[in-house]
């Protein structure tokens, strides 16, 4: 595997010499070395071949790309070669080390906005570079824009780019899982429909608030929990007053490049025309504002690693969880915090096989989550199954993101919805629990009799109302009285029903589903509310359980070796549980989005059969 475009670089171990390390990714080491013949300052990504989970077609194709592509914004390699077990590619060296390097050394809360504007503009460029040559990047993040002592700034890591070509068609999207979980596209990680290039937008939107604020949005979670909160929550956005220093326009350009529907977001080209980008400058303001005092990067790669070792030694000690070392490679800033969907499923599969869950039902179940918050008009007059996972993550319809054309008036800057966006997304699902917890009593029977009772619904498929009433369709399903017991062993299969109410294990009861469980659709989209809330439910009581051990131990005191265990004991099956939880939590999230996608598809055929018969009953009546 060897290429030199020029071939004068050399392709022999022995024409290098390699100094201190500069960097580290998953599957290798950056170092800084001189090209012997040419006397050249060069960076040297040695990948052990061994080590590297990547097959040696990707690394083929990342090697080929960085050759052939050529744009002063993109990192290109000199050349590449093997040495015994590895592969070595060289690269100009970039002094300054990554952005996110450069943030962690001396700007922990982010850049000013001139700066931000001049490194992504730079971004941008490479990027609408990249997709008009057929190629996503997938892995857009400060951790992958190198910035040199100049001030030039280049985007690197192909490590996971894609060409659209290898299919033959450009508009082609993807199947592949891959990217960092806190940049990944809400599309990236659904993997329904596919992505293509606009993933990489979104990506950049992530990076322009890691910019700005020093790290990454949700960077504190562990991946599931990064996972699902990209899929439920509102994307991530400047806030109105934490964010005071940044301009309208960046607001703007964040929310143009964070909205769920990919095909909402702007192309890079047409981002690239955005007045935000007045505000950036030429290199030499970079080299000025932001490389200015730095230390050598050989030095300042040795203090991070020493920082980060412990840091992450006295973390070890306190938590001992994959959580937590899953943020230890969010940390490091690389991608071994890659997120595999397959390992997921593969995890939901042993969820299914290994757990019989029990879960009966009854109408008073869904009586007590009516009003969560004490204020049921509010919750009832949403989609049911929405409304609740709103409560919990105020997600979707409450914070509009308009599409490319309206890149200049898109972002309603006005303090009420502002203030109401920070409040919200301020909390996180374990708070947003809390709250509930304190604030929602469901034995209360006064709480109980304020709200109607459920009917089933037994239609084997969709009505007409329900096609063309998204929040019929959902209200329906809750409106019913029959009480039934049923009873799951994996996922969704009904195997007993009965007609009395039956109260599960846990002390949770769910709705029955009827015979309409014959329906796929209809079976999934009684089930999964309930679903949801079982998970909710049961993470909520968890959490108590949890605060109220914690508070039994302050106030005894009891620090013998005996409730140590207990208590350690309690902490792995409950973070057991909840891994699990959040698997399940993720599937019936996606799969009630297919199911609306089913519901609104049927409604568009609907409307198009009524219009047909129209135009049909027309011509009846002209002949
Ligand atoms: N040409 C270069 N000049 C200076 N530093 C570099 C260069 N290339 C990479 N680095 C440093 O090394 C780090 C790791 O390199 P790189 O991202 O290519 O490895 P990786 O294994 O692909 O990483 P990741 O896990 O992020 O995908 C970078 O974040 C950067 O700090």
């Amino acid at each position: 595997m060897e290429y030199s475009p020029k071939k004068n670089f050399p392709v022999d171990p022995k024409d290098y010499t390699l100094y201190e390390e500069v960097g580290q990714g998953v599957s290798a080491t950056v170092y800084r070395a001189l090209c012997i013949p040419l006397n050249i300052i060069v960076a040297i990504k040695v990948l052990d071949l061994e080590k590297c989970n990547n097959d040696l077609d990707v690394i083929r194709r990342e090697v080929q790309t960085m050759i052939l592509l050529d744009h002063p914004n993109l990192l290109k390699a000199h050349c590449s070669f093997t040495a015994s077990r590895s592969l070595w590619i060289v690269t100009p060296y970039m002094a300054a080390g990554s952005c996110l390097h450069i943030m962690k050394s001396a700007h922990p809360d982010g850049f000013e906005q001139p700066v931000i504007a001049t490194l992504l503009h730079g971004v941008l460029k490479a990027i609408a570079y990249l997709h008009a040559h057929g190629h996503i990047h997938r892995d857009v993040k400060a951790g992958n824009i190198l910035v040199d002592t100049k001030g030039a700034v280049k985007l690197a890591d192909f490590g996971v780019s894609a060409s659209l070509f290898e299919t033959g068609n450009r508009q082609h999207a993807r199947k592949t899982f891959v990217g960092t979980p806190c940049w990944m596209a809400p599309e990236v990680m659904q993997q329904l429909h596919g992505y293509d290039f606009k993933a990489d937008i979104w990506s950049f939107g992530i990076t322009a608030l890691e910019l700005a604020h020093g790290h990454a949005p949700f960077s504190k979670y562990p991946p599931m929990k990064v996972l699902l909160m990209t899929l439920q929550n509102a994307p991530p956005g400047l806030d109105y007053e934490r964010d005071k220093r940044f301009s309208k326009s960046f607001k703007e350009i964040v929310a143009a490049c964070l909205v769920k529907d990919p095909k909402k977001r702007p192309t890079a080209e047409k981002l690239l025309k955005h007045r935000f980008f007045k505000h950036a400058h030429n290199k030499e303001f970079i080299a000025r504002t932001i490389l200015d005092g730095l230390s050598l990067l050989g030095d300042r790669f040795r203090m991070l690693k020493q920082k980060e070792a412990e840091f992450f030694a006295q973390n070890e000690a306190m938590h001992g969880d994959k959580d937590h070392l899953s943020q230890q490679e969010y940390m490091r800033g690389i991608s071994a915090w890659n997120f595999d969907l397959e390992d997921l499923k593969r995890q939901a599969a042993l969820i299914e096989d290994d757990d019989g869950i029990t879960i009966a039902e009854n109408q008073d179940w869904s009586c007590k989550h009516r009003g969560e918050f004490g204020n049921s008009a509010d919750v009832t007059d949403r989609d049911p199954i929405n409304a609740r996972v709103d409560s919990f993550n105020f997600s979707r319809s409450e914070w509009k993101h308009s599409g490319p054309d309206e890149i200049e008036e898109i972002v309603d800057l006005s303090p009420s919805v502002q203030g109401k966006q920070s409040s919200y997304s301020g909390l996180d699902n374990l708070e947003k629990r809390r709250y509930l917890l304190r604030n929602v009593n469901s034995e209360d029977p006064k709480f109980l009799s304020s709200l109607p009772p459920l009917k089933v619904d037994h239609s084997p498929s969709v009505s007409a109302d329900e096609g063309s009433d998204h929040l019929t369709r959902h209200q329906k399903r809750y409106d019913g009285s029959s009480l039934h017991e049923t009873a799951y062993k994996g996922r969704f299969k009904v195997t007993v029903p009965e007609s009395s109410p039956k109260v599960a294990p846990n002390g949770i009861t769910i709705p029955y589903f009827g015979e309409s469980a014959n329906s796929i659709v209809g079976t999934s989209a009684s089930i999964l509310p309930s679903l949801h809330c079982i998970l909710q439910q049961n993470a909520m009581q968890r959490e108590e359980t949890m605060r109220l051990v914690e508070v039994v131990d302050q106030i005894t005191g009891n620090h013998t070796e005996l409730a140590e265990s207990v208590t350690n004991n309690k902490h792995m099956q409950i973070s057991l549980a909840s891994a699990r939880e959040r698997v399940l939590e993720y599937h019936v999230v996606g799969i009630q989005n297919k199911i609306d996608k089913l519901v609104e598809e049927l409604r568009i055929q609907k409307m198009k059969n009524a219009k047909l018969e129209g135009q049909l009953s027309a011509v009846v009546d002209k002949e």
